[in-house]
């Protein structure tokens, strides 16, 4: 899981020496290297979308067939496809896989006749990225890029991490790799699309644990985070507004506090790296 990048390594489990944040107008090369390579801890894109167009976005999504609740976990929403969901088994996978590239193409539809701010940032990290960036395939299927998720009211997500390699592993996948070389670490892209005045911050952490010190901290065996008495303080705590990007680390404990007032929702997708030479890889 540790890589050398020039004198530089890659791994989410690496105490991070200076968590900061770095704030930014668009997704650069130069910022992007430093998230990847843990000089950063996340950066933030104030108005990355229009407010007026993220408020109709989310009207649009909210009514769409494929906005539903997640199977086990109540008052938290979704819209669109994620491979958890998606890939646990193969009559599922079917399914997803013939749904996928018309769900991106909805979510583009949902900002149209304009730019969709998910749009921008798939071509700001082919831009930016010193390899550039593709969507993540699974045996030649573009996997789905771009799920919304709705926290309402009352509602958060406790600490954990997200890997797609422990996910298929999970989901017993060994025809995994594809012949790519192996995911280094995750970052993680939301986009929010409408906020609570109090609460929905994004707390943020400087490290992660590997696979099997995760599950000994694990909230119970079968829950998917942390126990909080068992984990440091976060290093940030970040309030996201309608309209504002954040890219931080998946594969780095973070949690979402509960909101309070108004449901929080967010586009999101996830950032694979591989190295600096290899090619990002996106998915939800
Ligand atoms: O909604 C957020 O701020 C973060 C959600 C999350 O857990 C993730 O992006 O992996
Ligand atoms: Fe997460």
């Amino acid at each position: 899981m540790i890589a050398e990048q020039g004198t530089k390594k890659i791994s989410p489990f690496d105490e991070m020496e200076n968590p900061r944040v770095i704030e930014a107008e668009r997704i650069t090369r130069d910022d992007l290297l430093a998230l990847a390579h843990g000089e950063a801890i996340a950066i933030v894109v104030r108005d990355y979308c229009p407010q007026d167009l993220c408020a109709r976005a989310t009207q649009q999504l909210l009514q769409d067939s494929l906005y539903g609740e997640y199977a086990n976990v109540p008052g938290v929403h979704k819209w669109g496809l994620n491979t958890y969901e998606g890939l646990s088994s193969k009559e599922r996978e079917q399914h997803y896989f013939s749904e996928a590239v018309a769900a991106v193409q909805s979510l583009r539809d949902a900002w149209a006749p304009y730019l969709s701010p998910i749009d921008r940032l798939r071509l700001e990290l082919q831009e930016g990225w010193p390899g550039g960036a593709n969507m993540e395939h699974l045996e030649g299927n573009p996997l789905f890029v771009g799920q919304a998720r709705v926290f309402t009211e009352g509602k958060g997500a406790i600490p954990h991490q997200d890997f797609l390699s422990w996910e298929l592993e999970d989901l017993r996948r060994e025809d995994r790799s594809d012949g790519k070389a192996e995911l280094l670490t995750q970052m993680t892209a939301n986009l929010y699309l409408q906020t609570a005045d109090e609460g929905g911050e994004l707390e943020l952490w400087s490290r992660g644990y590997e696979h099997a010190e995760y599950d000994v901290l694990r909230a119970s065996a079968d829950s998917y985070g942390l126990n909080r008495d068992l984990i440091p303080e976060p290093a940030v705590a970040l309030k996201p507004t309608a309209g504002m990007l954040i890219l931080s680390h998946a594969s780095r404990i973070h949690a979402v506090r509960p909101s309070k007032g108004r449901d929080r929702a967010a586009v999101s997708f996830f950032i694979g790296v591989r190295g600096t030479e290899q090619p990002l890889t996106y998915w939800s």
